[in-house]
């Protein structure tokens, strides 16, 4: 049978009209959608969204409509914001099989190129043959508590080098952080030994971040909402995304091989050092005899590899920064922390991961709780309809985990969570309170949750030991001699960073100076 054009036009009407009626129907007979603003049409919630600090109008929100749970129309995307910690366990931890996707990153992912990033891929079998699981295996093996202590002799390294610079120049702490960050990953990771200055291996991947930075938040690009201006051409006008896009993705394709080459090569030679790369490699020919199935497992590693400098680095970056700020802030916590520290080391050495030092340990939980690296983890997504106290959950939701908002819950951690107060974490006998929750959700949740979080920890932690140690951190004065507040200001994303103040950072004695310049030979 053959229809005339006005019949197929009459033929689409009617089953637009259908399509309409069932939809409204279904949706109708459904449990509403927690509750959340009124939106607008077509753009929703958007400009119910503040630009910067959204897991404040978060809370905000949680506590108008008196519910932990809410909901947003974000220009026809239904996101889901949880800020309590039952609503977390509940669905992210509790149902993780069915909470653990990403949604779709159409400009990081799609145009940028992050595709090959961990961080980004979407989950379950559906995806290619469970690729993010594959990946994630990988990391669980190499960053599981027992093999990160593989890592400790590097992590020291790279801790004792951080001090020696910080004697040359406190004032680009921020700077020196980066620098030992990126040794401790490229060596791991890679056997790369950094350079002092302009290493470029550090520069590459620190430019590919920085395109990840301006990406990351969905929906920081129209694209991101509107899929199909990926197809725009460059020279169209608006399309300007497309050309910036482009410049990134040189970079951002070149971070997972350039570092992966030097090993390969490195290997070829007979130069390689010990490192993940080489020990995954050396398993990978041992085992498999089938070439296609030796690439694809190269291709796997060389993906974790950088994905861990991808989510490794920054991070490490912005808790060392926010723990420089509460020292700043908090002296009598700082002079706490160097009598406890003194009291197990002494003067005559430098810390050590042997160490027993409750009070440091509750610094390190107090930095990850106080001011979370990142406020809004990352998005979630749902690959089943599910209901939550009485509320619809559809297929496909954004689900954001506050965890700033679950971080500074009063209820779990104790009064005055807007202070950094590290003895919430502590027994009246100075020990580390194992009855109370700690500070994991700083790291994520269910099966998305960071697979890096003993390493970066362990980082964190002996650099703040040992700068702690050596180091007195104190306001700087102006020429008045009044001491200068440090704003406390932190940039705004996916990822958060204090921006750096101006403080003093001095060692404590001379005998703490000569530690330090003859612990790196
Ligand atoms: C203080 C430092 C760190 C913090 C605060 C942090 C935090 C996070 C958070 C919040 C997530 C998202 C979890 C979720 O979606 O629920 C994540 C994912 C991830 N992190 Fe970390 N991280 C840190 C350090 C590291 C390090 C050192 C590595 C690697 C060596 C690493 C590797 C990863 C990877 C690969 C993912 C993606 C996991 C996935 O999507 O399945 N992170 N991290």
């Amino acid at each position: 049978m053959v229809f005339s054009s006005s019949q197929n036009a009459s033929l689409a009407v009617v089953s637009g009209i259908f399509y309409l009626t069932v939809r409204s129907y279904v949706t109708s007979r459904r449990k509403p959608l927690p509750p959340g603003p009124r939106g607008l049409p077509l753009v929703g919630n958007v400009f119910d969204v503040p630009k910067t600090q959204e897991w404040l109008a978060f809370m905000e929100m949680a506590r108008k409509y008196d519910s932990d749970v809410i909901s947003l129309n974000l220009a026809g995307d239904t996101v889901i914001v949880l800020n309590s910690l039952s609503a977390v366990d509940a669905l992210l931890e509790d149902k993780s099989a069915i909470y653990s996707d990403r949604p779709p990153f159409p400009m990081l992912n799609g145009l940028v190129g992050f595709h090959w990033h961990v961080a980004f891929m979407r989950y379950g079998p559906r995806w290619k043959g469970a690729w993010c699981t594959q990946h994630r295996k990988v990391l669980m093996q190499q960053f599981q508590p027992s093999a990160v202590l593989l890592h400790r002799p590097v992590e020291l390294e790279a801790t004792r080098v951080l001090l020696q610079r910080f004697l040359d120049s406190p004032a680009k702490y921020e700077k020196h952080f980066r620098h030992m960050a990126g040794m401790i990953i490229l060596s791991t990771a890679y056997g790369i030994d950094v350079l002092p200055e302009d290493d470029p291996h550090i520069d590459i991947s620190e430019k590919a971040l920085h395109a990840m930075a301006c990406t990351g938040n969905r929906g920081s690009f129209l694209v991101d909402s509107l899929p199909f201006l990926k197809y725009v051409p460059e020279f169209f006008p608006g399309a300007g995304f497309k050309k910036q896009a482009r410049e990134w993705f040189k970079v951002v394709d070149a971070m997972p091989h350039v570092p992966y080459d030097f090993v390969k090569k490195a290997r070829a030679a007979g130069t390689a050092k010990s490192s993940i790369a080489s020990r995954v490699l050396e398993e990978i020919e041992e085992k498999s005899g089938d070439d296609q199935q030796q690439q694809h497992q190269e291709v796997i590693l060389r993906n974790v590899l950088s994905a861990c400098y991808g989510a490794g680095a920054d991070t490490t970056v912005s808790s060392l920064g926010t723990f420089i700020l509460a020292m700043t802030m908090y002296p009598e916590v700082q002079k706490k922390a160097q009598a406890a520290i003194d009291a197990v080391v002494g003067s005559a050495r430098l810390p050590d991961f042997q160490d027993d030092i409750p009070y440091v340990d509750a610094v390190l939980r107090e930095v990850l709780r106080w001011r979370p690296v990142t406020p809004l983890s990352l998005p979630h997504a749902v690959t089943e309809d599910d209901v939550y106290k009485g509320y619809h959950i559809p297929v496909g939701t954004v689900v954001v985990a506050n965890a700033w908002a679950i971080l500074h819950d009063e209820a779990t951690y104790g009064p005055r969570t807007d202070e950094f107060i590290p003895e919430r974490w502590l027994t009246e006998d100075g020990k580390i309170n194992t009855e109370m929750r700690d500070a994991s959700p700083a790291f994520g949740f269910g099966r998305r949750i960071c697979p890096g979080r003993d390493m970066a920890q362990w980082s964190v932690w002996i650099s703040v030991a040992s700068i702690l140690a050596t180091f007195d951190i104190s306001k700087s004065v102006d020429e008045k001699g009044v001491p200068i507040e440090p704003s406390g200001e932190y940039t705004s994303g996916l990822l958060c960073y204090p921006i750096p103040h101006q403080c003093n950072i001095l060692p404590r004695s001379e005998a703490a100076r000569a530690l330090i310049q003859s612990a790196v030979p």
